[in-house]
């Protein structure tokens, strides 16, 4: 997979050099480009920003820069053999960045994020390349930031660790939260390892039991307590049934 990222604060992107990315890189697994958005400006300020028609607060990142880039984005990745790229734009007005979103971005080749900062981007920006390839507006969250790098990370990170081969045990992801299956939407119960005592806290008697249908019920009737507290709007699309069918497989 390709990624690159176009922005005002390279530098933001240095975890992207670190820890699951870093090595997916280095593997070869992961292939990331970041870009500088300011190499795009031609005046002695190397302007990106300017006051918003209508007027009101804040400023909306220009046109050209954004423009000259991402073509410039383009033909670096088809010039060295890269295809159907998409474009990711965080931010608070997009969909909900979800597990699900998560897998379906891993199975694409071409990842090309365009993090704003101030009030956006000029909405000319998005309507251009819309015209190209599909684009995803995405929000990681109710809030605003000052920008969109924390979300590339974020994205970034959630995606990564889905490609074939980035992640050591390959199982671990099966049992993520809001994984298909019978955990399908549902949070994670609790987690437990060695010691088996700490300051007087054991472990449930259930996970040293060996008994892996049993195990596997009670992880089950955990998550659903927990996500039945956290998150109650994930219950009704949970399938009741789908674990008496992967329990059956035990
Ligand atoms: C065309 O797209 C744009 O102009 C993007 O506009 C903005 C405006 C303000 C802040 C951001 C950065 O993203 C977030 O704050 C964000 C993403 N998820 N949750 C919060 C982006």
């Amino acid at each position: 997979m390709r990624l690159d990222v176009v922005t005002i604060f390279p530098e933001y992107l240095e975890p992207l050099n670190v820890s699951l990315v870093g090595k997916a890189r280095a593997r070869g697994q992961l292939n990331v480009h970041v870009h500088d958005l300011r190499s795009w400006t031609y005046d002695r300020h190397n302007t990106v920003d300017d006051t918003p028609y209508g007027g009101g607060p804040g400023m909306v990142m220009k046109t050209e820069p954004w423009g000259d880039a991402l073509d410039s984005v383009l033909a670096d990745g088809y010039e060295t053999g890269s295809r159907a790229p998409a474009l990711i734009v965080p931010t608070p007005s997009g969909r909900p960045f979800t597990q699900e979103l998560a897998v379906h971005l891993s199975e694409r080749p071409w990842l090309i994020f365009t993090p704003a900062r101030y009030e956006g981007i000029d909405r000319r920006v998005v309507d251009e390349y819309a015209t190209r390839m599909p684009v995803y507006e995405v929000s990681i969250g109710d809030y605003v930031l000052a920008g969109g790098e924390a979300a590339v990370l974020v994205v970034t990170e959630a995606v990564a660790r889905l490609l074939p081969g980035v992640l050591g045990n390959a199982e671990s992801h099966r049992d993520d939260s809001f994984a298909p299956g019978a955990m399908a939407n549902l949070l994670e119960g609790p987690v437990y390892t060695k010691p088996p005592e700490w300051r007087g806290r054991d472990i449930p008697d259930v996970l040293l039991s060996g008994h892996h249908g049993k195990i596997a019920r009670w992880r089950r009737d955990e998550a659903l307590k927990r996500t039945t507290a956290h998150r109650p709007d994930l219950i009704e699309r949970c399938d009741p049934q789908a674990f008496d069918k992967k329990d059956r497989e035990m």
